[in-house]
This record gives structure tokens, C-alpha cells and sequence, in this order.
């Protein structure tokens, strides 16, 4: 199971557009490694070169020993790309759309159950597809990238356009792709979906990476202070702004928020007041590593 990319250089332009500008990395076999950024950052075609949908105008890819754009067989049958909801067959069941899938690849007819299963759509299964929700759409595509149990996993923006629980639902179906073993390579312009299900991403804006690591190592490479709220009436304000390590406090109708780059002092201070009511925690996200990389705020 799984599989070891490389990718090295990458470059494609369209036009005066550089949609990829010189890209490298390498993704362990089992990993699941995510390209992370806003639209047109130059995910989708750095993701169709490397699965060799588009040959690179310069620079190189490698699956294991193969290079994907030759289209061998072999390899082919190790890779499983994730569809969009428009290339179904027209009229089919879901069930009918895994059997066709499933006959394509050879495999057995038992898997299409034990894809409906993973993906949880066996409530669906005899739906057509054009009836079948957004969310539902996805989960079936998704089905069947798999239906052949590929090595290596390419998913490009699956939870696009469903709502922020279809998306979370999804994620659990996500996660399972890589439990096995598999490579995964998701784009994906959310950041928190990245920081989630992602062993390492890459943080790509204007056909660059940026940055590229763990999502914790990023967000810890920002030293960024740590926001401590308490519910109103917890603290007086002049009393937080007077503890050590108190950078910044605000009062607000929703309670005190004291912004540190020592957070421990202060939850220990806040301890022995007996000021703890309410407390939370925030730290600094992905979307603060954007912001700091290229001075804007993150808009997908
Ligand atoms: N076939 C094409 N012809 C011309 N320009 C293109 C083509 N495909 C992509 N581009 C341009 O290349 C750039 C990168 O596009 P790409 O789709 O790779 O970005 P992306 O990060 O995947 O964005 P999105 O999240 O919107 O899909 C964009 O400026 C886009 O307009």
C-alpha cells in the first residue's frame, strides 16, 4: 500500500499566466499531504501534473518509479482520481455507477457493497445519481477513485460547495482513505480542512509553495500570541492588564480577552483568582500563516 511521490521544478504557464511557477516536493508513501490555497493559486494544475493528466512544461514527477504522464498500465491501475460530480454516467444508480467503475478495473462485484458501505451511501444505493445531494454526489465519487484500491489517492477540492457539516460528515470518509496505508494528496482552499486531516501541507499562492510543513509546526513557527477569554464579570480589566505576560487585554460585553505570548503565566494567574469561568483558548491557525507569508488576509 501507498506510494512515494516526487515532484520537482513543476512549471506550466498559460499565456502570460504562470499557474505553476516552479514547484517541488515529495510526499512519503502513507502520507496524506495537502495543497492548501485560495483560488487560483495553482492547486488543480499542479495536481493533474502529478497524476499526469497534464505533461509538465518543465520539471519532473515520480510515483515510485513511474512517470505518470507515460500513462503505463501498471501504474494506472495503483492510482485512483476523484471525479467530479459531472463525469457520472448519465441515468445510473449509484450502485450501477460502482459496478461500472468496478467491471472498468476487473474487480469483483462484492466491492461495490463495500464501497457504499465506507462512503455511507447504502440508504442511496439505488438513487440515480441526479438525485442524489451535493455532499452525496461527493461521496460517490470518492467511491469510486477507490473502487479499485488504488496505492495512491488524488482528491481535488472534494468538499467544495457543501455546507460546513456535509463537509465535516465528509471528512470522516476522508481520514478512512488513508487509515490503510494510502497516499492521499487532497487541494483543498479551506484551511481549516487542511489543518484536520493533513500530515503536511503546502501553503501555495500565485503557482508557488510558500511554506510547506506539519500544520502544527507552521502554526507554532509563527510564534503568534494565544488569545485566554473569560466570561463578564470574571476579572476586572485593569487587574488583567497589571499580570506579567498580559500583552494586550480586551473588555469586551462578551467577556475579558487577554492576547500573551506566555499563557501559562496567565492560567496560572487566572487560577489563583478563581477567574477560570468561561475560559477559552485560542491559538494561532493556518489562516494566521497565510497572513503572515504574503500580508493579506486568507480569502478563499
Ligand atoms: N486551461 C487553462 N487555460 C488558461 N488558464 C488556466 C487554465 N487552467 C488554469 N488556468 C489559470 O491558472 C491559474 C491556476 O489555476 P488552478 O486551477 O491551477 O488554481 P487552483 O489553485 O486550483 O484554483 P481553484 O481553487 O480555483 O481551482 C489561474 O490563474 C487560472 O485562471
Amino acid at each position: 500500500m501507498g506510494a512515494e511521490i516526487t515532484a520537482e521544478g513543476l512549471v506550466m504557464t498559460y499565456g502570460d499566466v504562470r499557474a505553476v511557477d516552479g514547484v517541488s516536493f515529495t510526499v512519503a508513501s502513507g502520507e496524506f499531504f495537502g495543497l492548501l490555497g485560495p483560488n487560483g493559486a495553482g492547486k488543480t494544475t499542479t495536481l493533474e501534473m502529478v497524476e499526469g493528466l497534464r505533461r509538465p512544461q518543465s520539471g519532473s514527477v515520480r510515483i515510485d518509479d513511474h512517470i505518470p504522464s507515460k500513462r503505463e498500465p501498471e501504474l494506472q491501475r495503483r492510482m485512483g482520481v476523484q471525479l467530479q460530480a459531472s463525469s457520472f454516467f448519465e441515468r445510473l444508480t449509484a450502485r450501477e455507477q460502482l459496478d461500472t467503475f468496478g467491471a472498468l478495473y476487473g474487480v469483483a462485484a462484492g466491492r461495490t457493497d463495500e464501497m457504499l458501505e465506507q462512503v455511507g451511501l447504502v440508504d442511496k444505493a439505488d438513487d440515480r445519481t441526479e438525485d442524489l445531494s451535493g455532499g452525496q454526489k461527493q461521496r460517490l465519487s470518492i467511491a469510486c477513485a477507490l473502487i479499485h484500491d488504488p496505492d495512491v489517492v488524488f482528491l481535488d477540492e472534494p468538499t467544495a460547495a457543501l455546507d460546513p457539516q456535509a463537509r465535516r460528515n465528509l471528512w470522516d470518509v476522508l481520514r478512512s482513505i488513508n487509515d490503510s496505508g494510502r497516499t492521499v494528496i487532497l487541494t483543498t482552499h479551506y484551511m481549516d480542512e487542511a489543518e484536520a486531516l493533513c500530515d503536511r501541507v503546502a501553503i501555495m499562492d500565485a503557482g508557488r509553495i510558500l511554506e510547506l510543513d506539519t500544520p502544527a509546526a507552521l502554526v507554532r513557527g509563527l510564534d503568534a500570541p494565544v488569545r485566554i477569554s473569560v466570561a463578564p464579570g470574571t476579572l476586572d480589566a485593569d487587574e488583567a492588564r497589571a499580570m506579567a505576560g498580559s500583552d494586550d487585554v480586551a473588555d469586551e460585553e462578551s467577556g475579558l480577552t487577554i492576547t500573551t505570548r506566555d499563557p501559562a503565566r496567565i492560567l496560572t494567574e487566572l487560577a489563583h483568582r478563581d477567574a477560570l469561568d468561561g475560559l477559552s483558548v485560542k491559538g494561532a491557525s493556518l489562516e494566521d500563516v497565510f497572513l503572515d507569508l504574503t500580508g493579506r488576509e486568507y480569502r478563499a
